[in-house]
């Protein structure tokens, strides 16, 4: 089984660094610094409480397909959605027969891959855990959390068995026939911490401490589990947590089956302290100067919101902050989360 893992950042180093000792993969990367460290020094992961080690002592890394000049019967994408059509344009003449692809990203791309990737050669992937990478080359698993991968038409063919039993390797692996479903489950996850912790600059455990901002996360969250709800997608547990039964929703509060508001400021709270130390990764994305993933996250359920005729106005607005922080107008502030409380 020959294996690629296209873009060795955050989530593509740690799933290649778990998977080298049994599964041998090349790792692409279009990134120069990280070819050179990794060539120089081996891919490098950060242990908890321990400092480094190298894991990939004969590191098979290329900047691009045409190098490496081999045929991949999987290709794991885990550029950002930003990248991904480019890299699976690329990816899509180095697949063997049998071959396909799986689109690890954070959002909704797999509409956009499906324009030109026959939907038999596409599987869709959530990633769960964290990752971060500390420096070229260097990365650290941060967060504990399943891998979710699904075909796209539901079915469970013996091809995702064989690729949930590689990824058993990275993390606990779970098989869904609602990849659709969960991949919008994670967006909500990444419409709350991720985006939020990008335009505040806040580690997930000091945002959550505020009730002003566990408010702005349940707005976040209601209005895209509203818009789910009329687009009739069927929600999931991600990692165990039904984030969208979080949602701030007076209808619901009277509900049958739901919790009170009480209770769902509790949990968001609990899910702060627990993931205290969680760096969002468009935050990261931020930092390094490049642009976020907010357009397939928030921004998807903008669209679904109109396309419903729902409106969205607290995703429509961090949409529009994270774009002017992108565009150098406004800084990275605890502040640009103030402005959504109205
Ligand atoms: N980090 C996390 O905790 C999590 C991330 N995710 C999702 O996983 C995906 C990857 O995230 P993350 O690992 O953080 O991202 P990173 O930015 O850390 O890594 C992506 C890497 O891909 C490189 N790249 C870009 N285009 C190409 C290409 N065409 N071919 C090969 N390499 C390319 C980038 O280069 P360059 O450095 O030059 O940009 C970068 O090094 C995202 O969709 C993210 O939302 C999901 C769950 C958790
Ligand atoms: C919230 C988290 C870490 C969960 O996997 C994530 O997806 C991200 O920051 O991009």
């Amino acid at each position: 089984m020959k294996i690629a893992v296209v873009g060795i950042g955050a989530v593509g180093g740690v799933i290649a660094s778990k998977i080298d000792r049994e599964y041998a993969p090349v790792m692409i990367s279009k990134n120069k610094e990280i070819v050179k460290s990794i060539r120089e020094n081996g891919l490098r992961v950060k242990k908890e409480k321990a400092t480094h080690c190298n894991v990939n002592c004969c590191p098979r890394i290329y900047s691009s397909f045409k190098e490496a000049d081999l045929k991949f019967d999987i290709i794991l994408l885990c550029t950002k959605a930003t990248n991904v059509i480019d890299a699976a344009k690329e990816a899509l003449n180095y697949l063997s027969e049998i071959g396909f692809i799986v689109s690890f990203q954070n959002g909704i791309v797999e509409n956009h891959l499906l324009e030109f990737v026959p939907e038999e050669k596409l599987v869709g992937g959530i990633i769960g855990f964290g990752a971060t990478m500390h420096q070229p080359g260097f990365v650290e698993m941060t967060s504990h959390g399943e891998i979710v991968i699904g075909e796209l038409n539901g079915c469970i063919k013996e091809r995702i068995k064989v690729l949930k039993s590689i990824l058993d390797s990275v993390i606990e692996t779970r098989i869904t026939q609602n990849i659709w479903g969960a991949k919008y489950s994670k967006l909500l996850i990444n419409a709350c911490i991720t985006t939020m912790g990008a335009v505040s600059g806040l580690t997930l455990g000091e945002m959550l401490s505020k009730k002003e901002f566990r408010e702005v996360f349940r707005k976040i969250l209601y209005e895209g589990v509203e818009v789910a709800k009329k687009k009739g997608i069927k929600l999931e547990k991600i990692s165990g947590v039904s984030i969208h039964k979080l949602a701030a929703s007076e209808r619901e509060i009277n509900g049958k089956f739901c919790l009170s508001k009480f209770h769902k400021d509790l949990i968001i709270k609990f899910i702060g302290r627990k993931y205290k130390n969680l760096k969002s990764s468009s935050l990261q994305s931020l930092e390094r100067g490049r642009k976020t993933e907010v357009d397939f996250i928030n921004g998807i359920i903008v669209r679904y919101g109109k396309e419903t005729g729902f409106e969205t106005p607290v995703n429509e607005r961090i949409v529009e902050i994270v774009h002017e922080i992108e565009n150098g107008k406004r800084k990275i502030s605890p502040e640009n989360l103030r402005e959504l409380i109205f």
